[in-house]
């Protein structure tokens, strides 16, 4: 029997994630044993993610043991994967896209907002966008996994949590979700309720083909085209969110210089669906130059 060994961060929902894709190689008569592993990103808690060197932190770990031959796949949540690749670990395929919107989140039990306490979302993204919507409330960072942050909700720390839909629905949480935001509310981050697999250039991941989804890869090459288009990552306010209408690509992006002070700009472009990039970079050039003529 072949064996496939998937690399996973140890969070309960990188193991949810990875058990999904241990499942599908199961059912292909694949031994598919999950190799957990805690990375830096995950260890360093008291800071937010651009103080502690952006998603990187988050896959180092992983990439190494693919490189040593400890593990054969990574599974990540593709929001956290940087948006520079390595060409020796490429991105070999994509899910199936659950829920990308983000959603408000109450403390259990409360039914509205405690405005004496701030709400918690760690991502620039989420905070300019939120603002517009929340003009009375303050924000703070909340780190940790999902299941850490619904804690600290809980305990009282914060009036509301920003979260992705998609984790709660993949953890059996979505009973949590007291708002749903649209991707015109706040668009959504890059790559957003998709899973990447990543192994070693060369592997041979034929077996994944019934597993992966190409309209999955081609949105989410848009979204992180126009991610590298604007040199945006972690604590850059830039967010970008494709579907495919009616045979054509969609794309809808927020871009802001350094951590937003200025404000942000939003746009959308329609394009082909054989030319994600070409559509990214169309965008991110017109919402660069309407960026400097509104805030520079
Ligand atoms: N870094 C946090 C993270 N990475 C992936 C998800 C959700 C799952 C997904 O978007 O696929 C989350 C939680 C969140 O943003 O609320």
């Amino acid at each position: 029997m072949r064996t496939i060994r998937i690399g996973s961060r140890e969070s309960r929902l990188a193991v949810v994630q990875s058990e999904l894709v241990q499942r599908y190689l199961q059912e292909q008569g694949i031994d598919a044993p999950i190799i957990t592993m805690k990375t830096t990103g995950d260890k360093i808690l008291d800071r937010t993610l651009d103080q502690v060197g952006g998603k990187g932190l988050f896959v180092k770990e992983l990439d190494a043991a693919l490189l040593d031959g400890r593990s054969d796949i990574s599974v990540h949540s593709l929001k956290d994967v940087p948006a520079e690749e390595n060409p020796r670990l490429p991105l070999i395929g994509y899910s199936d896209r659950e829920d990308p919107r983000d959603v408000l989140v109450l403390p259990e039990g409360e039914t509205k907002l405690n405005e004496k306490l701030p709400i918690g979302c760690s991502s620039r993204r989420r905070v300019l966008q939120a603002q517009k919507l929340y003009p009375r409330m303050g924000f703070r960072s909340v780190r940790g996994n999902v299941l850490t942050r619904l804690k600290k909700l809980d305990d009282g720390e914060y009036s509301a949590l920003i979260l992705a839909a998609a984790g709660l629905k993949r953890l059996g949480l979505a009973d949590r979700i007291s708002r749903y935001f649209t991707t015109e509310e706040i668009i959504p981050c890059a790559g957003q309720g998709v899973l990447a697999l990543q192994g070693r250039k060369g592997f041979d991941c034929a077996i994944l083909n019934g597993y992966v989804n190409k309209e999955s890869e081609i949105v989410v090459k848009c979204e992180r085209s126009f991610i590298r288009a604007v040199g945006g990552e972690c604590s850059s306010p830039v967010a970008a969110h494709a579907v495919i209408q009616e045979g054509e690509l969609f794309l809808r992006a927020m871009y802001s210089k350094g951590t937003g002070e200025m404000g942000y700009v939003t746009g959308e472009r329609k394009g082909p669906v054989h030319d994600p990039s070409g559509v990214a970079k169309a965008l991110a050039q017109q919402l660069m130059e309407q960026f400097e003529q509104e805030k520079g």
